[in-house]
């Protein structure tokens, strides 16, 4: 899948003969540096003294890396499956999977666990992908029930499972270092499709083996 962040950095449709700018091109990477440098200022500081000349350039570099999701197709994490698995068809449950995200109103990390669980139907997928997939949609500007919902929708379609149960709990350094500063809150947030979505018994499972991770 080719999108605009797949270009090389400096590879942009600047109209800069009329001076037209486009909000949605992808900026330059002197632009994105130009942007920290005015943050800088903004902030108080002094870009030009020596601790801080070379921030711009790591401020860009990190956040291609904080949002290399935009450049993936987590669809395609999916597409390798096994169905030599002896008819195994109880739930496959990945539990405590490290969560790094940021969120969009405030550009700061959310950071938490995922536990993300599936009931096959026939096939079933090598487990680090399901990591893969929680990476790809958590690495871009996210909000926690945006995120849970992508992961779930992807594994159901890709994968076509009877159902898929996923339980991620956070911490928004949005709410826990600024603004109304409660440290010690976490958000929780489910999403449960197909056999979870209807079998209590199961979700409570897999809500069960959650809780003891
Ligand atoms: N529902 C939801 N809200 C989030 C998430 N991440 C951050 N927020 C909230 O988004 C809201 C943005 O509210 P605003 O009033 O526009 O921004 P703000 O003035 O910075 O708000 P405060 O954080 O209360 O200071 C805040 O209440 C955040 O706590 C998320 O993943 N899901
Ligand atoms: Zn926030």
């Amino acid at each position: 899948m080719m999108t605009p962040y797949d270009a090389n950095d400096d590879a942009v449709s600047h109209d800069t003969d009329t001076g037209n700018s486009d909000i949605t091109a992808t900026p330059s990477r002197e632009e994105a540096e130009a942007a920290v440098e005015v943050l800088l200022r903004w902030a108080g500081d002094d870009p030009t003294r020596e601790g801080l000349v070379g921030t711009p350039g790591r401020v860009a570099r990190a956040w291609k890396e904080f949002c290399v999701g935009y450049t993936e197709d987590p669809m395609e994490m999916l597409e390798r499956t096994f169905d030599e698995v002896e008819g195994y068809d109880d739930m496959v449950m990945l539990r405590n999977i490290r969560m790094e995200s940021h969120c969009e109103h405030h550009m700061v990390p959310i950071l938490g666990v995922a536990h993300i669980a599936y009931m096959p139907d026939k096939r079933v997928v090598g487990i680090s992908k399901l990591a893969r997939v929680l990476d790809s949609f958590a690495r871009r500007l996210q909000t926690q029930e945006t995120l849970t919902a992508q992961v779930a929708n992807c594994i159901q379609t890709a994968l076509k499972p009877k159902g898929v149960a996923i339980l991620m709990d956070a911490q928004h350094q949005c709410m826990t270092t600024r603004g109304v500063r409660k440290p010690d809150v976490s958000m929780l947030t489910t999403r449960f499709t197909g056999v979870f979505e209807n079998d209590a018994d199961l979700r409570g499972r897999f809500l069960d083996q959650a809780k003891r991770g």
